[in-house]
């Protein structure tokens, strides 16, 4: 079987004159961490709304697991096995950590709506394997001590990392993760990263991150791609990208040393 898990074909996004995505292909292999870098309004955001299919690319084919996903349906993304975190966590603040997760679960439901509302036997079962998977989500993320405390008096780190679990319940493939250090300081990055490991090693999940931060794309990342005004500008290991001539200017516009990078462990 192939390795090519994920792939991207000459994807372009244009909203009227604006080419915020153009020509971009990339590929990801099952199991890997792919990063996506670069300054503000470079289209990052952008790739991620056409693979999550908010977004219809205005050119090009997006291929996950064998797949063609271009065009299809944006609720069946999830059923696929592409989950996805967001940059402004998207939690309901008045519900509980479970209630989140076990609702963040429910998008994995095939049940019919008629059969939900009877609650047959199947859909009983269902119920179960749901908080099932939602208690071991809490455990592998050490979320314990928060379980059945309201999202809004969480702290903001404690949030990102529910956040996280939140798209664990659905047991994805692929998981999207938008900007994942945004928001936290040093040492919450650094457990943000931990996390990203775990994630990848342990529950083999291939991983797409956005990320602003170079410490954390540098500890987790086993790709990185370095876009540019909806362009490519680099593709390669974290260091190989960000000692780039091309991605060094797009940064600061001029010559040394941006993005810096100081190496972090995470393993
Ligand atoms: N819905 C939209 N309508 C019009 N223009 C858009 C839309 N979405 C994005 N753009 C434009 O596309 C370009 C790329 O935006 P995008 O949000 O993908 O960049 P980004 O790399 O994610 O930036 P940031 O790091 O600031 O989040 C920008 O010029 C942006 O203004």
């Amino acid at each position: 079987m192939s390795d090519e898990f994920f792939s991207a074909r000459d994807i372009a996004m244009h909203f009227g004159g604006i080419r915020a995505v153009e020509s971009v292909s990339f590929d990801v292999q099952r199991g890997e961490v792919f990063s996506i870098i670069g300054p503000n309004g470079a289209g990052k955001t952008t790739i991620f709304n056409m693979i999550s299919r908010i977004y219809t690319p205005t050119a090009g084919t997006l291929n996950f697991d064998g797949q063609d996903i271009t065009r299809i349906a944006p609720h069946r993304i999830a059923r696929l096995g592409i989950a996805r975190t967001f940059q402004n966590i998207e939690l309901f603040t008045n519900a509980t950590l479970l209630q989140n997760l076990l609702i963040g679960r429910h998008s994995h439901s095939t049940a019919p709506l008629l059969s939900q509302l009877a609650f047959l036997p199947s859909v009983r079962r269902a119920e179960v394997d749901h908080r099932k998977r939602a208690e071991e989500v809490i455990e592998f993320l050490d979320l314990q001590r928060y379980r059945d405390q309201l999202i809004a008096n969480l702290p903001y780190g404690v949030r990102k990392v529910v956040e996280l679990g939140r798209a664990l319940c659905s047991q994805p493939k692929l998981l999207l993760l938008d900007e994942p250090s945004s928001g936290l300081n040093t040492e919450e990055t650094e457990g943000m990263a931990f996390w990203i490991e775990d994630i990848k090693k342990d529950l083999s999940v291939t991983i797409i991150m956005v990320e602003h931060d170079m410490k954390l794309v540098a500890a987790v990342s086993d790709r990185v791609m370095a876009l540019n005004q909806g362009r490519i500008l680099a593709m390669g290991s974290s260091a190989e990208v960000q000692g780039h001539p091309d991605v060094v200017r797009a940064y600061i516009g001029g010559e040394p040393e941006a993005p810096r990078v100081e190496s972090v462990a995470a393993a």
